[in-house]
């Protein structure tokens, strides 16, 4: 199967896009509810994106200015990344999204921002919804933030920091800070758009000053939601090969490979793709710190396997769309699972599966874990398939179509 573009990749190349000296496209981007707001955003700012060609968006680059307002949905890598972007702009940007946005982490980018220099009005959790006062330049310097709750923080400052005056060293003090792999996207593609950064002390950041160059993105298919389809050969017994992942990947394929390889699956990547075939399904026991993302695939595939599972180092997804742990514990339970919710994971023992309403909360990676879960037993059914639009709206037609060809 064909898949479209990254999210996270897709965001990071219209943010550096937007920032760079001369026009950027990105080829086969993903045209989905956060990317489409990210672009709007970046228009309110007064960049011109143009995204009429499903397989080529074009930016080019302009002043940066407000004021303007700008709708993040329930987008982390818009209300986290475009934050800084607006502190670049000359004028007033006021961010809000949907109401459960504002319960969304943000303090980490308002405080970080406020030490370099500018000046937010922001709620006093220090969330949405917030206003960044741009006057056209950052001075930047030195911050220390604790990233703990999400790479994004990391991530979203280091972004626009080239194009801050001193640039930015960063340092995060704290409990380990998650998506390792989204952390080393965010160095890979800020490197690919011309800039100084470097990594090599363990959480801090070093990005010098200087111009970011216009670049031809080149948009991997979106390893995360292809999850749920590799699941569903684990499911089925069957085979899926996404097609167009390049032999070296900015996503974390290894791991994935790795957990689906020790629920029983066996993974290849090839010239035609990267390979999932179904064998057994195997309960695991897993730190899915640095791919948080999987978590919700992966425990539907738990509630599913032969054996129990010992889910851990997730914290940090209880602020993702909706309490991800709280929303899974819940719902596999009423699927007939038995679930121990952990402060940072879940156990869960697979027990007899029996029909169920499962309950997506405006999540799409829920919906996803009830598809994968609806291919085992008999009688599941989602509130909600609509959510998917978030990153994937082709969702329901792509898993219909999956499985009719099975
Ligand atoms: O930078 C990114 O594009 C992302 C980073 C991760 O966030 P967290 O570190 O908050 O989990 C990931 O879960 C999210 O879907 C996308
Ligand atoms: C956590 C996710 O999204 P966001 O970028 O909104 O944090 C996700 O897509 O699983």
């Amino acid at each position: 199967m064909t898949l479209p573009g990254s999210k996270s990749m897709t965001a990071r190349a219209l943010v550096l896009s937007a920032l760079a000296d001369s026009p950027s496209e990105l080829v086969r981007p993903l045209r989905a509810r956060d990317t489409t707001l990210m672009a709007g955003c970046l228009r309110a700012l007064g960049i011109d994106v143009d995204t009429s060609a499903d397989d080529r968006w074009r930016v080019t680059p302009g002043p940066l200015r407000g004021p303007a307002t700008v709708d993040v949905g329930l987008a982390g890598t818009i209300m986290r990344f475009a934050p800084p972007v607006a502190a670049l702009a000359d004028g007033p940007v006021t961010f809000d999204g949907d109401p459960y946005a504002r319960e969304r982490p943000l303090r980490p980018i308002v405080d970080g921002l406020r030490a370099l220099g500018v000046t937010i009005d922001a709620s006093a959790s220090g969330g949405l919804p917030l206003t960044v006062h741009g006057t056209g330049a950052v001075e930047g310097g030195s911050v220390v933030i604790d990233a703990s709750g999400s790479s994004q923080f990391v991530s979203g400052l280091l972004l626009s920091a080239p194009r801050f005056g001193k640039g930015l060293v960063l340092r995060h003090e704290g409990p380990p800070v998650p998506s390792a792999p989204h952390l080393r996207m965010t160095t890979h593609m800020l490197r690919a758009a011309g800039a100084a950064v470097e990594d090599g002390i363990p959480d801090e950041w070093m990005v010098e000053p200087g111009p970011l160059r216009g670049c031809t993105w080149q948009i991997e298919p979106d390893l995360a939601g292809a999850a749920p389809f590799f699941a569903a050969a684990m499911v089925t017994g069957g085979t899926v090969t996404l097609a167009g992942l390049p032999a070296e990947s900015w996503q974390p394929v290894d791991r994935l490979a790795e957990l689906l390889t020790a629920m029983g699956a066996t993974v290849s990547q090839g010239t035609d793709g990267l390979t999932v075939r179904g064998g057994m399904l195997r309960g695991i026991t897993a730190d899915l710190s640095e791919v948080g993302e999987l978590t919700l695939v992966i425990a539907a595939l738990a509630a599913l396997a032969d054996g129990p599972s010992r889910l851990r180092g997730v914290a940090h997804i209880r602020s993702h769309e909706t309490d991800r742990l709280a929303a899974l514990a819940r719902e596999l339970t009423k699927a007939g699972a038995t679930v121990t919710e952990h402060p940072d994971g879940l156990d869960i023992t697979p027990g007899p599966l029996r029909p169920t309403v499962f309950e997506t909360y405006d999540d799409h990676r829920m919906a996803h874990a009830a598809a994968v879960l609806g291919l085992g037993v008999e009688g599941i059914e989602l509130t909600d398939v609509a959510c998917t639009s978030k990153t994937l709206p082709e969702f329901p037609e792509l898993w219909a179509g999956l499985v009719t060809r099975s």
